[in-house]
């Protein structure tokens, strides 16, 4: 099998976009392994499909961990999924509504080349984020090798537990990240976040991402983050996220409103690309 595919980025969380409207598409979970492979594939940290909808809205995004896992939301994939739609001839409008495994949620297209994404409503209500076993608060005593962390834990449609750390630069992202991810009180893994405050406007955040590891950035993660910040009362509605890969901007004015999330989306290249014989089986995902 042989497809066509695009490399994209947003802020250098990157992706390999793929048409399955016009391509007809079946790919196992070793498939997309082998994709995401940065020595034997193309490399990226999520494959993206750009399926058709099953309901109203205008097209189905499908979400693929490098790890082979599929997940229910991305935040830097959808601001370059819009730009490929857009790109690629498949929608002639500016914002469009696409669905998820989590819900729908709606890229725009900016007169720069900015996008900005409604994200939907965070979810801190404990009986909401089934990812943590222990429902008790949205902040959480976590046991990391004897020191009990303090996180805060929201759905952005996906898990995040977010950690306030005094320096980015020093944190132990690698190790204590990995350590959160499959933490026992997180059964289905968790992404984890940890925000430097630089006043109420700036933050700098490094997240370990479920599936992939540590990221250049994470769109939900950001997201995560600065309505954890919010909800603690240390920021304020509008907020820059510094990366590792950029800044984005996230907006968000409290109980029961959307999250926007502003930053640009990359094309790097085209390709084709055909699995290597045995990589394909006929269990497709
Ligand atoms: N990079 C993403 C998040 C991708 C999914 C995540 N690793 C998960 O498992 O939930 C973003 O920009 O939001």
């Amino acid at each position: 099998m042989q497809f066509k595919f695009t490399k994209m980025h947003g802020l250098g969380n990157d992706f390999i976009v793929i048409d399955a409207i016009n391509q007809s598409i079946s790919l196992t979970r070793e498939n997309i392994r082998f994709l995401a492979d940065r020595h034997f594939g193309v490399g990226c940290d999520q494959v993206l499909i750009v399926e058709k909808a099953s309901s109203n809205a205008d097209f189905r995004y499908r979400i693929f961990n490098a790890d082979g896992s599929e997940v229910e939301q991305c935040g830097n994939g959808a601001r370059c999924f819009v730009r490929f739609v857009h790109d690629h001839g498949l929608s002639k409008k500016k914002e469009i509504c696409i669905e998820t495994a989590s819900g729908l949620i709606f890229p725009k297209l900016e007169s720069n080349l900015d996008v900005t994404v409604n994200m939907g409503i965070p979810r801190f209500n404990p009986s909401d984020i089934p990812f943590i076993a222990d429902k008790r608060s949205s902040i959480y005593l976590l046991d990391i090798n004897g020191e009990q962390m303090e996180i805060s834990a929201v759905s952005m449609g996906n898990p995040h537990a977010v950690m306030i750390v005094p320096s980015i630069e020093d944190a132990s992202v690698g190790t204590m990240g990995a350590q959160i991810e499959s933490h026992p009180r997180f059964p289905q893994r968790v992404n984890a976040g940890f925000m430097q405050i630089i006043d109420r406007h700036h933050i700098k955040l490094r997240v370990y991402e479920r599936g992939a590891g540590e990221t250049f950035a994470c769109g939900t993660g950001a997201c995560a983050a600065v309505v954890c910040g919010i909800e603690r009362g240390l920021l304020a509605s509008d907020v820059t996220v510094s990366t590792r890969g950029g800044d984005l901007r996230i907006q968000w004015n409290g109980e029961k409103q959307p999250v926007l999330m502003t930053g640009p989306a990359t094309t790097v290249f085209e390709g084709t690309i055909g699995l290597p014989s045995g990589e394909h089986t006929s269990t497709s995902l």
